[in-house]
């Protein structure tokens, strides 16, 4: 009799994620017994005090959201961790390894709640902490004033109506239908215009390297074709020397044996903004993120991003 321990955040979304991920593995594997385990991150215990960079800072492993689900996995506390593909950093863990990404993806695209792009008054506050939604943001609509806001998406969405009230919040379609809340969405965002963070909408199946038993037992899960789009973002983004939080986006779609990869890096201020796109075979996913990462870095990406980390 086998047991898996899945780990997990202790918010409602980690939680729906980790269901999600469950519901077809506790059906494929009616004789392995799966168990939730929750573990408490420093981006969740320090969120009402410390601004996102300070949180970051104090995680050994840099990331604020992923450091302490990582240690328990590699302390053989839990046996899987279930990510936020867009949370975790491009640089990989020793001992532990991602599994081919599960499909289908969910929704990947940015959304307005509260507003639309053209409905927000002149002027308007709009919730976000994100770089990437802010550059990206005031390229479209320069006069809009951004407000950072942190913390689970609930209370974010609250903060429309709430004290400090903002026009609108700028959230994940992908996190609001997994909580079961997307009749708040006012706006799905455009991805040729506002493009996704990359591997937004994507789960992260984190396992450990020397876990031999569990990794044949997973061998066959994952859905090659959403594996190969996150894996040409994700490379497209580590080739421009990108973490979690820079205004970078990028999204990949499949057809046929090809796939087709946009990336978009965005200056602060929404003022500066290059793009490239690239098509490749479906079976090199980082060769076509490289390429658009090198197409961006001819384009002037570096001297962005160079500006950013100053
Ligand atoms: N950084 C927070 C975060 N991490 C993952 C999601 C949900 C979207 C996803 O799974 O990609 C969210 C909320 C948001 O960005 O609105």
């Amino acid at each position: 009799m086998t047991t898996v321990i899945v780990g997990s955040r202790a918010s409602r979304l980690a939680r729906a994620q980790v269901r999600e991920w469950l519901g077809p593995m506790r059906e494929r594997f009616p004789h392995v017994t799966f168990r939730q385990r929750v573990i408490l991150e420093g981006g969740d215990e320090d969120r009402r005090t410390a601004s996102l960079a300070e949180v970051a800072a104090k995680t050994e492993s840099g990331s604020a959201f992923s450091g302490k689900q990582q240690r328990a996995l590699l302390a053989g506390q839990v046996d899987v961790v279930v990510h936020s593909f867009k949370d975790l950093p491009t640089e990989p863990t020793p001992g532990l390894m991602v599994l081919p990404v599960p499909g289908p993806r969910e929704d990947v695209r940015d959304v307005l709640c509260g507003h639309t792009l053209t409905s927000l008054p002149p002027g308007a506050r709009v919730g976000t902490g994100a770089q990437r939604r802010i550059a990206q943001l005031r390229a479209l609509r320069p006069d809009v004033v951004t407000v950072p806001i942190r913390g689970n998406v609930p209370p974010r969405l609250g903060r429309i109506k709430g004290p400090g009230a903002v026009d609108a919040v700028l959230l994940a379609a992908a996190g609001l239908g997994r909580l079961g809340i997307g009749a708040e969405i006012s706006e799905h965002l455009d991805v040729a215009t506002f493009p996704p963070s990359p591997g937004q909408g994507a789960l992260a199946i984190q396992v450990r390297t020397e876990d031999e038993h569990l990794r044949e037992l997973l061998a066959g899960i994952g859905d090659p074709i959403v594996d190969s789009a996150v894996r040409a973002e994700r490379s497209m983004l580590e080739a421009l020397h990108g973490g979690c939080s820079v205004p970078v986006g990028a999204h990949a779609t499949a057809s046929g044996d090809s796939m087709h990869l946009s990336g978009t890096v965005t200056s602060l201020d929404g003022k500066e903004q290059v793009r490239a796109t690239a098509n490749g075979p479906l079976d090199d996913p980082e060769g076509l993120g490289q390429a658009v990462a090198v197409e961006l870095m001819k384009r002037g990406a570096d001297g962005i991003l160079a500006g950013i980390r100053a």
